[in-house]
């Protein structure tokens, strides 16, 4: 894809390593938040999206275009696919087992999605260099072999816990996380 050197890796960047705690191979990754406009099963209007890591470095997830997602006529709108390769970069840094925000995201779209489309999504990290992490993601359409629609590379920026803490009750979130889970 096309990208700009702030998404990609400097040289002496090192590889993820699988960390204790992390989902093992094979998990599914259930949503962080339940009204998170991505993830969230009680969105009203969400893209409820679904997701897994099958060998424990990479995430796959899908999401059907429903109406609530148009933005021309019977299209999927172009923030809301930037949305959903947000979410998939997020989730696959779960495997990193730290706490991290999008600082940057990047997204090419090579296809038109219509409604009804499933895409089928998939992310990983393509290095870490201090706190920065740098991902990527692609988003096919019908099928995990289908023809790419969308491509985004992202910059993730390690974060502590405050940086939740200071507009939620991160007790409340917390009660709901599954062990492997460090976002609210
Ligand atoms: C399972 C969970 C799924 C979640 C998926 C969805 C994830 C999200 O959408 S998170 C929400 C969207 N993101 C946000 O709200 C983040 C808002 N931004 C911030 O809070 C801050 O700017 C933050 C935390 C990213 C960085 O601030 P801060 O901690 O003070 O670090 P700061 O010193 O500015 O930056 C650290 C390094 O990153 C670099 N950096 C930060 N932002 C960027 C950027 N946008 N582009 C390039 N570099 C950046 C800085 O230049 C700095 O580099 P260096 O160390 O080489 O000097």
């Amino acid at each position: 894809m096309t990208r700009s050197s702030l998404t990609t890796p400097p040289p002496g960047a090192n590889l993820p390593e699988a960390q204790p705690g992390a989902p093992s191979p094979g998990s599914a990754l259930v949503s962080h938040y339940d009204q998170c406009f991505a993830c969230g099963p009680a969105h009203p209007t969400g893209l409820h999206l679904t997701a897994r890591t099958p060998d424990g470095a990479t995430v796959e997830a899908e999401f059907t275009v429903g109406e609530a997602h148009q933005g021309a006529p019977r299209l999927a709108h172009g923030g809301v696919l930037a949305t959903a390769m947000d979410e998939v970069i997020g989730m696959s840094v779960y495997l990193l087992h730290k706490p991290y925000v999008t600082g940057r995201l990047e997204t090419d779209y090579l296809l038109p999605v219509p409604v009804g489309t499933t895409l089928h999504l998939r992310a990983w990290c393509n290095g870490i260099a201090g706190r920065k992490a740098y991902l990527e993601a692609e988003g096919r359409i019908g099928a995990p072999d289908g023809p790419v629609a969308v491509r985004a590379a992202a910059l993730f920026i390690e974060v502590n816990m405050e940086h939740f803490a200071k507009h939620a009750d991160l007790a409340v979130t917390a009660a709901d996380h599954q062990d492997y889970e460090v976002n609210p």
